[in-house]
């Protein structure tokens, strides 16, 4: 059966365009050490005070105090709960972290191009991850192949779309983009991402990178190592940026 033309490619951070190695062993621990600093230097502010609000709504501990949340944190990192106070709050410890040269995101030496090659061919290109979308923004910001935002179009995450294992997050992503289901094409190292995706109609691919040490097989999926070999068919009937009327 041939598939529809692609419109938008979607597609996940970790695993995927970079490495989901940098991301647990550099980034992750960098957050954690400075969460404790985070609160007492913002103890009464705005900011302070909604965060505790949102660790104690998503604990479900009204009575939680800021070394609970503290706790709750790292519990969290340590687990990798996709809980959106922390990766909100994430998000806001990495940005000091590049803005001051100590972090950098990792993308994979074949994603520059596959982007630039889709952007020339008139696909639309956005990002859909579990950190926030300032977050995933910074990444490419302050990657290892210098700035690469202009080849995006945008950053969903879990505020704006919803958890990336559900379909209706798919539904979300797709009302949002005003593209059809059929013609947009998700990528992802998660077989229940992609499955969550195909349940919203959506065209998938996996990618597993050779240095995964969860092997190169995705449950279900067939499996692209790389995206430099992804040359997707423009669609002759689709004028991406049609005249006004
Ligand atoms: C640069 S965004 C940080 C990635 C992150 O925090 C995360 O939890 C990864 O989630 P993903 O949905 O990309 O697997
Ligand atoms: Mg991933």
């Amino acid at each position: 059966m041939s598939r529809a033309p692609v419109r938008a490619v979607v597609l996940d951070i970790e695993g995927t365009t970079g490495s989901a190695d940098h991301v647990h062993t550099v980034l992750f621990p960098y957050a954690r050490e400075r969460f404790a600093a985070w609160f007492a230097a913002h103890r009464g502010e705005p900011r302070w005070t909604r965060t505790l609000e949102d660790i104690r709504t998503t604990t479900g501990a009204p009575g939680l105090d800021e070394a609970g949340a503290v706790a709750a944190l790292h519990a969290w990192t340590d687990a990798d709960v996709k809980a959106a106070p922390l990766k909100a709050l994430q998000g806001e410890i990495w940005a000091a972290g590049y803005a001051d040269g100590s972090l950098h995101g990792h993308v994979y030496d074949d994603v520059p191009e596959a982007l630039a090659r889709w952007q020339a061919a008139g696909i639309e290109r956005h990002i859909y991850s579990s950190g926030s979308a300032a977050a995933q923004r910074n990444w490419f910001a302050h990657s290892n192949h210098g700035d690469l935002t202009g080849l995006l179009d945008g950053y969903f995450d879990l505020t704006t779309a919803g958890p990336k294992r559900e379909p209706d997050s798919y539904r979300t992503i797709s009302r949002a983009l005003a593209v059809p289901p059929g013609h947009t094409l998700f990528l992802s190292d998660v077989a229940a991402e992609l499955d969550a995706a195909a349940g919203a109609g959506w065209q998938t691919l996996a990618v597993r990178r050779p240095d995964d040490p969860r092997g190169t097989a995705v449950d279900g999926h067939p499996v692209l190592g790389d995206l430099t070999a992804l040359h997707l068919p423009t669609d002759p009937d689709h004028d991406p940026a049609p005249a006004a009327p």
